[in-house]
């Protein structure tokens, strides 16, 4: 047993369970006899379990001790019964017993040996039935016994109370008086006889449930219900009491006495009974036993849970949801999960009605993929965003559609800035959001949020395509979004529309009327020219890309801003996706939670509620999310805060936690994983001959079927979009001959963003392909460890120039490495030769410090330079 125990590792919590007690009430007993215990979890050595068994049948010795001086003594009658009924109980655990009483022992937890104190019965019977039995009457007495178990009196109750069992009804009293009082029912009930078995044990069942029951078989089996309880737990009470037990246990074979009480009473129940019809008597007091059927009539699942959450749903006890599970065939344990089928038959036994309601994954809604018939989809206005070169006019074109374009039923409403605006055209609405420019829409993109169908890239008709022009083109195309060119400042006399056209087919965008299938309009939107003709073209876009949603379910979109307004609190702008949108729906906004307080669109206009495409104003979250937030919403608040809640732990563990975004370093394992067709990678060069030959060679790199792919590319710094754009594009950067600014190095090193820099393009192409190769060994990393700034240079025959500079940040040693930044480009990278504090050489200055600085080779400085100072550190290879 003992070693078969250990094997187990029989736990506090399961040991409690056997004797239907509460973990708490074991550690207590455990703390009370210096038995070293942490909690639930622990082990129950078996002389642990025999103390606490030790301590039961004192608790009984002494009940009984009382009882033989009041001269009572119902035992007796029940001996006969008793020793059968334990020891065949005990025996079979689970099984036998279930015949006796189902209620019992269901499940029946690992039998302690306590039994053996078992004694007077016990010897009888096997240590194994015992054991078992044990655990079974456990249960049932626990219940009893649980709530005495702590205290004293209780049990004494209890005890007493068996023994009335045995025989009189005066028992009652006791079980009224306490807690025991469940468990006192059970008893008595068993007490009632035979007669009365089934009823009781019901009731009991009901009630506190199966503890009750199974007591109430002991009850009935002892006579004296009481020490069952505990009995079980070890024979010990039983024996003490024993007596009793014995009686009634005897009946069921295997239980051996000891449970007495359980055997008393359930033996003496299911078995007895008849006999003990008399006790009838106490039948009188079964009003109390019995419990409230609080079987809930209908419970919600919403996914798998285990079978103690189950339980609960039920209002059952876990050992009664444990003992359906077995007639169904399923065998499980109180932690066990049981999937929805299963609870649907378990609720079935009880005659529980399920509503399913299936839970999204809650916490991440964003990525549930709902699919609507395609009758329930009805068309829905295109969202479009405005992209374009600085000055280029797309604040300018925005105003002049908004200004022009309002349907009639709206117009005279305060015009409010809620991110995004609705005009009509053609009794068609088109969403505008109102945050133009490239920078905004990748950042939303690289936080998943997809919320634009179509771009506009505004280009001046006078000023051509201009490097933002290129990098809203490489913004939209990685986005995959189809680009209606928006040729502005026609009115200008240097307007030359062809011109832009011939310029952006060299970035792809070919016009319509040139055999490309890129619309072109020409516009002014100071003027307001042609503003119509662009609003038709992105109507035709929609058409043919039929942008659809269901509005008839809940809503789910994204944020497009949110602030916190003094007189409001928090105040979010949404675009409804899917589903409508009303006043009183409780929702999840990123990590925010709330419950729509009001809705005002983009006219100023309180409403009810909205549909898909629609942008709104809304308030009644408790917290401010942020822009790109996905935004759901939930069947009641409760829900809503929760999910917040948990999506605020998991954003909280990912920002711990590792890099998703593609690095050189891991682009092997992305490839052999499979999880990549082809590496984005962005060029940014000194000159554009050089981004060309780079963009060349690595377009023609392949390895195992996995391409590069160049989503930009450009001359100049690396920027922040640039850093945006890659972020958004799982893409890596590429620089050669440039550097990033600090600012933009930073949300590289935020976005995780891996920058790459080279001077020489066949190093940029070998280390790429090393990667790819998994061959990519970075033995060094450059480490920047300092900044200065060129503020003066001073020429000096025979050694050069001199740098005199303000070091801005770190500090810059004489052993590091240098490259001097001019304007974002490297023009010099090498040695730095001597650094001096006025006439002094130095080995290094710190940050704050004038020096100056003489560069190994190089005397072309210039005012304004900035001279990085970096050293090479290994790399633990990953
Ligand atoms: N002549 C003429 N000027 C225009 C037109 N559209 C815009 N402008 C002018 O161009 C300048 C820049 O316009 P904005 O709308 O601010 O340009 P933007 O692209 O929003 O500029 P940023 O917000 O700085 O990126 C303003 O002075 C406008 O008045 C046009 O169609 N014709």
């Amino acid at each position: 047993m003992s070693k078969e125990e250990n094997k187990d590792k029989l736990r506090v919590y399961e040991y409690a369970k056997s004797l239907n007690m509460s973990s708490k009430e074991i550690i207590t007993i455990l703390k009370r006899l210096n038995i070293p215990v942490n909690n639930h979890m622990s082990v129950m050595e078996n002389n642990a379990v025999t103390h606490v068994e030790q301590f039961f049948k004192d608790i009984k010795n002494n009940a009984a001790a009382k009882r033989e001086n009041s001269g009572r003594n119902d035992t007796p009658v029940k001996p006969p019964v008793k020793s059968p009924v334990n020891s065949s109980a005990p025996a079979s655990a689970g099984g036998s017993q279930t015949p006796k009483t189902p209620a019992g022992e269901g499940s029946g937890q690992r039998g302690e040996q306590g039994q053996v104190q078992g004694n007077n019965n016990s010897q009888v019977i096997n240590k194994n039935q015992q054991e078992k039995q044990v655990s079974m009457n456990n249960k049932p007495n626990n219940s009893n016994q649980a709530t005495s178990s702590s205290g004293t009196q209780a049990t004494q109750e209890r005890t007493n109370r068996p023994s009335n069992g045995g025989g009189q009804g005066a028992r009652p009293a006791q079980n009224s008086s306490g807690q025991p009082n469940r468990s006192s029912a059970p008893s008595r009930t068993p007490g009632q006889g035979s007669s009365s078995q089934s009823g009781p044990s019901r009731q009991g069942t009901s009630g506190p449930n199966r503890s009750a029951q199974p007591q109430a078989r002991t009850a009935s089996t002892g006579g004296q219900g009481q020490s069952q309880g505990q009995g079980q737990r070890k024979g010990n009470y039983s024996n003490n009491n024993g007596n009793s037990n014995n009686n009634s246990n005897s009946s069921r074979p295997g239980q051996s006495g000891q449970r007495r009480f359980d055997d008393n009473r359930s033996g003496g129940f299911k078995n007895n009974r008849g006999g003990k019809g008399g006790r009838g008597g106490r039948g009188g007091q079964q009003p109390p036993r019995e419990k409230i059927d609080n079987t809930p009539k209908k419970i919600i699942v919403r996914g798998n849970s285990t079978v103690g959450e189950t339980a609960k749903l039920l209002h059952k006890d876990a050992s009664e949801v444990i003992k359906k599970l077995i007639a169904l065939g399923v065998m499980a344990t109180i932690n066990q999960e049981l999937d929805i089928e299963t609870i649907l038959l378990l609720a079935g036994e009880f005659g529980v009605e399920v509503e399913v309601k299936i839970a999204v994954e809650d916490d991440r809604f964003e990525t549930i993929e709902e699919v609507d018939e395609e009758a329930d989809l009805l068309e829905r206005p295109p969202v479009v965003t405005i992209m374009g070169h600085v000055d280029h006019g797309k604040t300018t074109l925005l105003d002049a559609i908004r200004s022009t374009n309002v349907s009639s039923g709206e117009a005279g409403g305060i015009t409010q800035h809620i991110g995004a605006y609705q005009v009509e055209i053609n009794s068609k609405k088109i969403t505008f959001l109102d945050t133009p420019g490239h920078e905004a829409f990748t950042a939303m993109r690289a936080r998943g949020a997809q919320l634009t169908d179509i771009t506009i890239i505004v280009v001046a008709a006078d000023d051509g395509v201009m490097p933002q022009t290129v990098e809203a083109v490489s913004h939209a195309k990685a986005a995959g979004l189809p680009i209606i060119v928006a040729v502005n400042k026609i009115d200008k006399p240097d307007a030359d529309p062809d011109r832009v056209k011939q310029e952006l087919t060299e970035h792809g965008l070919v016009p319509e009327e040139w055999g490309g299938d890129t619309i072109f309009v020409n516009v002014s939107a100071k003027q307001k020219i042609g503003l119509e003709g662009l609003l038709e073209m992105i109507l035709l876009v929609a058409e043919v890309n039929e942008y659809k949603a269901n509005p008839n379910k809940r809503a789910r979109g994204l944020v497009i801003e949110a602030e916190l307004d003094k007189s409001r609190g928090p105040v979010a702008r949404v675009l409804v996706q899917h589903g409508t949108l009303k006043v009183g729906d409780a929702f999840v906004a990123g990590n925010c939670f709330g419950r729509i307080r009001a809705m005002v669109s983009d006219k100023g206009r309180r409403l009810k509620e909205a549909g898909p495409s629609t942008p709104v104003e809304i308030t009644g979250l408790t917290e401010v999310p942020k822009a790109g937030d996905p935004f759901m919403v939930f069947e009641d608040e409760r829900k809503a805060r929760s999910i917040a809640e948990k999506r605020a732990i998991t954003q909280r563990q990912s920002d711990l936690g590792v890099n998703t975004r593609v690095t050189l370093d891991d682009l092997f394992q992305h490839i052999k994983d499979g999880e990549m067709k082809e590496l984005n990678v962005i060029i940014k060069g000194d000159v554009q001959g050089s981004v060309e030959a780079l963009k060349g060679s690595l377009e023609k790199i392949e390895v195992e079927g996995v391409r590069v792919k160049i989503i930009h590319s450009g001359a100049g710094g690396i920027t922040e979009s640039d850093v945006i754009l890659a972020a958004a594009s799982n893409a890596i950067v590429i620089g050669f001959n440039v550097r990033p600014d600090p600012q933009t190095k930073a949300t590289a090193e935020q976005e995780k963003v891996d920058i790459r820099l080279h001077r020489v393009i066949y190093s940029a192409i070998e280390e790429i392909e090393q990667a790819m190769k998994g061959m990519l060994d970075p033995v060094f990393k450059e480490v920047i460890i300092g900044h200065a700034e060129v503020r003066n240079v001073f020429k000096v025959t025979k050694v050069g120039a001199i740098a005199g500079c303000m070091v801005t940040s770190g500090k810059i040693t004489r052993s590091a490495e240098s490259r001097l930044v001019r304007g974002g480009i490297v023009v010099y990278e090498g040695k730095i030769d001597s650094i001096k504090r006025f006439k002094d050489d130095v080995k290094e200055v710190a940050q704050g410090y004038e020096c100056g600085i003489t560069l190994d080779h190089f005397s072309d400085l210039k005012e304004g330079d900035i001279i990085e100072a970096f050293i090479m550190e290994t790399v633990e290879p990953k």
